[in-house]
Order: structure tokens, then sequence, then C-alpha cells
């Protein structure tokens, strides 16, 4: 069945592979992204590959009207919403003792209060449109174990956070035949992982991680967004019609190992 979805963060990595992968099933997407010029390059990309209906705005998602405005312009662009994905965040480790405290509240309101915003915007766009749909959050091994040398504790609360958001939404929907889950990605090779660096010491990163994925991850690399793309647009299809509440991951088998095996 033809849908129409709309996903935030979509200018980039996981998003932008969601938003080809949707078109590419003959979907009308809406890129939401804070950064509306990669919204707009990721939306011409996806016409130039042969997309049907695409739509892209400047979209904020910790701004609640913005993302209301966002939600009611792609529905007058392209149509009432079946589907959408948060999958807007951002990745920003320190040393616990280190972590400043505005960078611990400006991951949590963008990752978590920015998932809380566009679930409750999506379901208030599907439930005004009397129709059932599926919302996919973009949680992470992060919220279930610890990565980067125990740096990541803002990001792995607000993925944490995320995961149970979906659990509760779920419940909270389900009356109302809207379906919400979450996609686990594992390491995947997007800007995400390589904040804040470029030149020499972002290809010293890049190699270190494909090193570090070739050793620790069981399929032995890192992801490509679209692997993971493959899985939110399944969990939007009909396919996926009695799954809600759930974790589907696509981390290579990263959590399936314990990192102390004896
Ligand atoms: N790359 C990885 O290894 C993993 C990524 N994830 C999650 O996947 C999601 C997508 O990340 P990637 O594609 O990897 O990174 P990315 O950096 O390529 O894409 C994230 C996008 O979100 C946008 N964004 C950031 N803050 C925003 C805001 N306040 N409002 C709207 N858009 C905003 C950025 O502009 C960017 O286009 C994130 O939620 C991330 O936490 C989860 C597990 C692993
Ligand atoms: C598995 C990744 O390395 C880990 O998960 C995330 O969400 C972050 O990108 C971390 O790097």
């Amino acid at each position: 069945m033809t849908k129409t979805i709309l996903i935030t963060g979509g200018g980039s990595g996981i998003g932008c592979a969601t938003a080809f992968e949707a078109a590419r099933r003959g979907w009308a997407v809406a890129i939401l992204d804070r950064d509306g010029e990669s919204a707009e390059r990721a939306a011409a990309e996806a016409r130039r590959v042969g997309a049907r209906k695409v739509w892209s705005t400047a979209s904020d998602v910790t701004d609640e009207q913005e993302l209301a405005d966002a939600f009611a312009e792609a529905r007058s662009s392209l149509g009432p919403v079946d589907g959408v994905i948060a999958s807007a965040g951002i990745e920003i480790n320190a040393p616990l003792a280190r972590m400043p405290l505005d960078t611990w509240r400006r991951v949590l309101d963008v990752n978590l209060t920015g998932a809380f915003l566009t679930v409750r915007t999506a379901a208030q766009a599907l439930q005004n449109a009397g129709r059932p749909g599926s919302i996919v959050c973009v949680s992470s091994p992060s919220a279930f174990v610890g990565f980067a040398g125990g740096s990541n504790s803002a990001y792995g609360a607000s993925k944490g956070g995320v995961s149970a958001l979906v659990r509760a939404a779920a419940i909270d929907l389900a009356p109302h035949g809207i379906r919400v889950n979450a996609v686990v990605p594992g390491a995947t090779d997007t800007p995400l992982l390589y904040s804040g660096l470029d030149g020499d010491e972002l290809e010293a990163e890049r190699a270190r991680l494909r090193d570090a994925a070739a050793r620790q991850i069981p399929l032995g690399r890192m992801a490509d967004p679209v692997e993971i793309a493959r899985t939110s647009t399944w969990l939007l299809s009909d396919d996926a019609s009695y799954v809600t509440g759930s974790h589907l991951v696509c981390d290579g088998g990263l959590m399936a190992k314990s990192a102390n095996d004896f």
C-alpha cells in the first residue's frame, strides 16, 4: 500500500537513507531537518532518482510549534501522513565529571524531548485525519549497554528515555490504531559518529571505528544507513501490522555478545 511518511532528521545519515528507501517503495516523503538546506538536498536527490512525491522543510524537533507547522504544511503538500520516523538526534560525549550541564540538557532536549514532541505531534496528526498509523523512533544500543569509554552518559540516558517513551506511547496510542516501535541501529557510518571532527582527525576516527567494528561486531563491520532504513520502513509497512511497543535491533550482532566474554 502506498503511504505518506514524515521523517525528522532526514537531511543526513539514517534519516536521509530512510527517505530514499521510502521513495524506493513508491511512498510520498516529507523530509524535516533542523538544517533546511540538507533537507532540501535530500529531497532533490530523491527526486533525481525518481521519487514520486517529496517535500522538505526546516524544522527543529525541540520546537513544538515548528513541528506542528511542519506537519500541517506536509499534509497540505502531500496529504495526511500514515507514518513518522523520529530520526533527529545528536551525540556529544564527555566523562561524567566533565560533562557540562548545558551539554547534558541539549542532548536530552534534542534526543528525548524532541522524540516526545515528534511522537505527540504525529499522534495528533494521525488522529485528526482519523487514520491508523505507525511511528518509529530511533533508539540506540547506548540505551542498553555502555559505550564510548563510559563517556556517553547524556546520550545513553537520552536513548534510554526514548526506549521507555516508545513502550509507553505504544500502550497509550494502541486504542487509536497507532503502532509505536523503535529501531536500534548498531554503529552506522554517518556524520553523527564524527561530530566536531574534520580533516585528519575525522579520517583517524573513521579508521579507528572501522577497526573496532571489525574486531568487536560479529558481522565485522559498521552498518550502512540503508540497512537501518530497510528495518525502519518495514516497521512502518503493513507487514508489521501486529508489531507495537517493540525494539528491532539492527546492529550486526553487537549487543548479542557480551563485551566480557569468558
Ligand atoms: N550513527 C550511529 O552509529 C547511530 C545513530 N543512532 C541514531 O540515529 C539517528 C540518526 O543519526 P545519524 O543519521 O547517525 O546522524 P546524522 O548526524 O547523520 O543525522 C542526524 C540528523 O538530525 C538532524 N538534527 C539534529 N538536531 C536536530 C533538531 N533539533 N531538529 C531537527 N533535526 C535535527 C541533523 O541536522 C542531522 O541531519 C539519531 O537519533 C542517532 O542518535 C543510533 C544508533 C547508532
Ligand atoms: C553502537 C554505536 O557505536 C553507539 O551507538 C550509538 O547510538 C552511538 O552512535 C554510539 O557510537
